[in-house]
């Protein structure tokens, strides 16, 4: 089976920023979160993927066809929610349904109908009347009611209500999971990664990470809890808090010093995801 996403040696300039994505193959029926910074390259990478932004060089395949070239019928196999809906402020929601219903050959009025209500978006109102969250919520109605294969999500639930935000999580799982769908979105909240994602790649600096097994992740990194202040740098050392916790990126090394040197660990856990994305998220660590 073709994959769903497949980018080779991808570079692009924006003025004095550079984006490199140098591999980077999406498995059917994952969900994949792209986690950077703002600024980083999510929005860019998206739209490089929808031939909105051309790449300088490599390639980007969907369904292994070449998102540049002329036909573009891989598009009917994606849902692209990008993190504003432009263009559509004469419409109302039922409009763009029907709109919808007749591009999208497996459109789901039905999901449709039942997310909006879930969701407490209107649709008899023009878009253009609608609050800027009641706006993001269409936008996600629409997306998985398209019920393409493959779901590409830029910030999907920036300005949502806690409940609706709940709630789109919870259908999004349910959907893809029940229709074996593939997920790529971008985020920087760590709830709705640890929530969702299967897999993590990181933008930092423009700079794609490879792909990693979430769990694989964050077992890779250590939380101790020491008796006792350590006076220099432990190797793995990437934080310290209370002067004693120190969080390290490299747990042989962490421990091999403080056996070495007679430290007493109080405590040792593997982290929360949200204990190491803001770590990853600032810029030059
Ligand atoms: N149309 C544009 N004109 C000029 N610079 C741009 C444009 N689009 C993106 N950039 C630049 O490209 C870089 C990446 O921006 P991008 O929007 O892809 O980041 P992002 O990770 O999606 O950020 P955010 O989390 O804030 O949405 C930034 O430095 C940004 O200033």
């Amino acid at each position: 089976m073709t994959a769903p996403l497949a980018i080779n040696k991808v570079t692009k300039t924006i003025d004095d920023f550079q984006l490199h994505i140098n591999n980077l193959h999406i498995e059917e029926g994952t969900i994949t979160a792209i986690i950077g910074a703002n600024g980083a390259g999510k929005s860019t990478l998206f739209k490089m993927i929808m031939n909105l932004v051309k790449q300088e060089s490599g390639s980007i395949q969907v369904y292994g066809e070449s998102v540049n070239a002329q036909e573009d019928s891989w598009k009917q196999h994606i849902a692209y929610q990008a993190q504003t809906l432009h263009g559509y402020d004469a419409f109302t929601g039922k409009m763009l349904g029907t709109l919808m219903s007749d591009i999208y050959p497996n459109w789901d009025e039905a999901l449709y109908r039942s997310l909006s209500q879930k969701l407490d978006v209107p649709l008899n109102k023009r878009v253009k009347k609608l609050s800027p969250g009641v706006k993001t919520k269409l936008n996600i109605a629409l997306t998985l009611a398209k019920n393409t294969p493959f779901l590409l999500l830029d910030e999907p639930t920036a300005a949502m209500d806690i409940p609706s935000r709940t709630y789109f999580l919870d259908t999004l799982l349910q959907v893809t999971e029940e229709r074996n769908k593939t997920v790529v979105f971008a985020s920087h909240q760590a709830d709705d990664i640890k929530k969702l994602a299967d897999y993590l790649v990181f933008l930092q600096d423009g700079k794609a990470s490879e792909l990693f097994e979430k769990d694989t992740f964050t077992s890779s990194y250590r939380q101790f809890w020491l008796k006792d202040e350590p006076e220099t740098s432990i190797p793995g050392e990437i934080q310290r808090t209370y002067k004693k916790v120190i969080l390290s990126n490299d747990p042989d090394a962490t421990l091999d010093y403080i056996t070495h040197n007679n430290l007493e660990v109080m405590d040792e856990q593997v982290p929360e995801l949200e204990d190491i994305i803001p770590l990853l998220l600032t810029k030059g660590e």
